[in-house]
């Protein structure tokens, strides 16, 4: 993304409590226009939340919230936003297409006659759409829920774990769908727990924490560096003593040391130095996965009681 783009979503400060649980707690997020951004963290970290309060179905307790460049509340502008925040309960004796036209008749008029076709097209149903729902699959049915957001051609979609209960082949599918929305300018906010298909899919992640924001970037910029050096015994052991003057090294198997923040090169230089010949130094980015779990490790027993509205962060690691 260039530099001046417009931001599609902002947040700034943004927090919602319930009685003493922050379930947001000061969030700052901001997403350009045109772009997949992955909204990640563990269970109860905030995302439902957060994208709850985007679309106005909750009033948030602080700070503030823009789309396309509005303050929310702003009820007019909904029109621009797509969200699947809930599965849609779809009747399934009816067609794809059918049940689309249906529900297309509860809210404001289609922008053009196309529109129900055009969504399904997007969301690659074309080919099933005269078919049953009942037959659809699961990826199907959630491509479906897509098609419904869809409809009335959002500039902003807003989509909470969209791809839970996909097989690798649904993920696929629904990854293209997501990617060819923002290629042709759509905004996308998906909330997911699927690292390997954030990692690939999304321009920007956001990993929250106990309602905050605790790392931003690109997926790219997320990860880091692991240098994987295969060595016989019995350099190993003296590799390993070596190497952890300057990084941090652990045993991955009998043969082989992790280097955290590895540069292939220093690894190898150091090792010649000392007359020690890896078999093998293999450089790689460690997943986001590896990333998501370091930090928001203490997630789960972390408590969030916060005191009276309008206190400091009182959060207290269980
Ligand atoms: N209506 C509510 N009343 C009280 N607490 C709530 C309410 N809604 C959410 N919470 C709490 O707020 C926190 C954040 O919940 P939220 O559903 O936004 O998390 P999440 O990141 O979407 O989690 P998940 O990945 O499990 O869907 C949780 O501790 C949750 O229990």
């Amino acid at each position: 993304m260039g530099e001046g783009v417009m931001e599609a979503i902002r947040c700034s400060g943004l927090s919602k409590r319930y009685g003493g649980t922050a379930a947001v707690d000061g969030l700052d997020l901001s997403v350009s226009a045109g772009q997949v951004y992955g909204f990640l963290g563990p269970n109860g970290a905030g995302k439902t939340t957060t994208l709850r309060m985007l679309l106005g179905l909750i009033r948030p307790t602080g700070g503030r919230a823009w789309v396309n460049g509005r303050r929310l509340p702003d009820p007019d502008g909904l029109a621009r936003v797509g969200a699947v925040i809930e599965e849609p309960a779809f009747h399934s004796w009816m067609t794809g297409r059918r049940s689309l036209e249906a529900l297309a008749w509860c809210g404001p008029p289609l922008p053009h006659a196309a529109a129900v076709s055009s969504a399904l097209d997007r969301t690659g149903l074309a080919s099933v759409a005269d078919h049953k729902v009942k037959t659809y699959s699961q990826g199907m049915r959630q491509r479906l829920a897509l098609a419904l957001a869809l409809m009335r051609a959002p500039s902003v979609v807003l989509l909470d774990e969209p791809m839970n209960g996909l097989d690798p082949a649904g993920v696929r599918e629904f990854r293209i769908s997501l990617r060819a929305l923002a290629d042709s300018g759509t905004t996308v906010l998906v909330s997911s727990h699927q690292m390997a298909e954030v990692e690939q899919l999304c321009d920007r992640v956001g990993v929250i924490k106990n309602g905050r924001m605790v790392a931003e970037g690109r997926p790219q910029d997320l990860t880091t560096a692991v240098a994987r050096v295969v060595l016989a015994p019995p350099d190993l052991e003296a590799a390993r003593e070596l190497l952890a003057r300057y990084f941090t090294v652990s045993r991955e198997g009998p043969a082989t040391l992790l280097v955290q923040d590895g540069d292939g090169r220093a690894v190898n230089e150091m090792l010649g130095r000392s007359g020690m010949w890896a078999h093998q130094i293999r450089v790689e980015r460690s997943g986001l996965e590896h990333v998501f779990l370091e930090l928001t490790r203490e997630a789960s027993h972390t408590e969030r009681r916060t005191g009276v509205e309008g206190d400091g962060d009182a959060t207290a690691a269980g």
